[in-house]
């Protein structure tokens, strides 16, 4: 489906019509799950994943067929400020090797049968430098949502979204700013591996960012703060929302971009878990923001997609433990 908006105002519009999960779906889910051959609550989380899913799915007996990660790929301006460890043309050599099959979530996709899509967006044309002004013109951010909108595939059953830019830990620190408060060293962390230099290079140019772009619409935040990597993310999540696919979060970055939706509608996350609480520092932080307890924590610091990948395979084990399992009464098996 080609993206229904063409400006930032119709953009919230669409993602404020989107209706919820169906209730009686969820209900049946809950009524199923309590049958199923096992002590009430065994399953800890993957009970409450299973009827999560029921709900965006319809029905009692949910299952994921066609899991889809996308990456976006941005360049940013800010990189002038040397916040990265890392030249800006990684990002462009790491989309070679994503196409070519040799990056971390190459493997993770394959690991759990997931579609993989990358999509470039304008690397040849980084953002500006948001010390300086604003990073996207409100064509360029509405541009770079509608890729993100039309790049969710018709038939995916859960999504994953994740990014590649370098710079973008620094553009992401700068978003949580804008959005929650607090000091610009709450949100910075060490990305690829900065110095304490380069940690105090990054959280200079978060403050000087924040405080030359004042907004606080979120969107604005988005459009002065953010990347096209990043609104590539939240037009896919938003379209994720709207069209009723469950979805997981990645890191820091992702969760800088969920974040811009969930300030900006509430309720526009109600399709998302997080998926893992990466050991960017803030990540911590931003997830509780959010209101969302994170499935993994293996001190990932990567991107990609990478936390949210591996999550997909407890999100699968969670419907297929609902959906496949007997009821006590199908396994004659006593209840208590
Ligand atoms: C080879 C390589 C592969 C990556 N894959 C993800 N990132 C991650 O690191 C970048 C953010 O960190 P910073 O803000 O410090 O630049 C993003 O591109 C993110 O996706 C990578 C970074 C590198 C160097
Ligand atoms: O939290 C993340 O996803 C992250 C952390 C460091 C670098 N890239 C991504």
């Amino acid at each position: 489906m080609t993206a229904p908006f063409t400006s930032l105002t119709e953009f919230r519009d669409t993602l404020a019509a989107a209706s919820g999960p169906d209730a009686a779906a969820g209900s049946a889910a809950t009524a199923r799950n309590g049958q199923l051959t096992k002590p009430p609550g065994a399953l800890g989380r993957l009970e409450d994943l299973a009827i999560w899913v029921a709900g965006w799915q319809g029905t009692d007996r949910p299952r994921i067929k066609a899991p889809q990660i996308v990456i976006f790929a941005g360049n940013h301006g800010i990189c002038a400020q040397g916040v990265s460890l890392f030249p800006p043309e990684v990002t462009a050599q790491m989309v070679g090797n994503f196409q070519a099959g040799g990056a971390a979530i190459n493997q993770l996709a394959q690991t759990f049968g997931a579609r993989l899509d990358v999509v470039p967006l304008d690397l040849d044309r980084p953002t500006a430098d948001f010390t300086t002004g604003p990073a996207m013109t409100e064509d360029e951010v509405v541009a770079a949502l509608r890729a993100g909108w039309d790049a969710v595939a018709s038939d995916t059953d859960l999504l994953v979204v994740g990014e590649m830019g370098i710079g973008n830990t620094t553009v992401a620190a700068a978003i949580a700013m804008a959005l929650y408060g607090g000091a610009a060293a709450d949100w910075t962390g060490r990305g690829t591996g900065v110095d304490d230099t380069g940690l105090a290079r990054k959280t200079d140019a978060v403050t000087r960012g924040v405080a030359l772009h004042p907004t606080t619409d979120p969107l604005q935040v988005l459009r002065c703060l953010g990347g096209r990597e990043i609104a590539g993310m939240a037009g896919a999540m938003a379209r994720a929302r709207v069209a009723g696919i469950p979805m997981i979060l990645d890191g820091f970055i992702c969760c800088a971009a969920a974040a811009v939706l969930a300030q900006a509608v509430p309720g526009a996350l109600d399709h998302a878990v997080a998926g893992h609480q990466s050991a960017e520092g803030a990540h911590a932080r931003l997830l509780a923001q959010l209101d969302k307890a994170p499935l993994l924590s293996l001190g990932l610091r990567l991107g990609e997609g990478s936390g949210a990948a591996l999550a997909i395979g407890v999100v699968q084990a969670a419907v297929n433990c609902h959906s496949g399992m007997m009821t006590f009464a199908e396994a004659a098996v006593s209840t208590a």
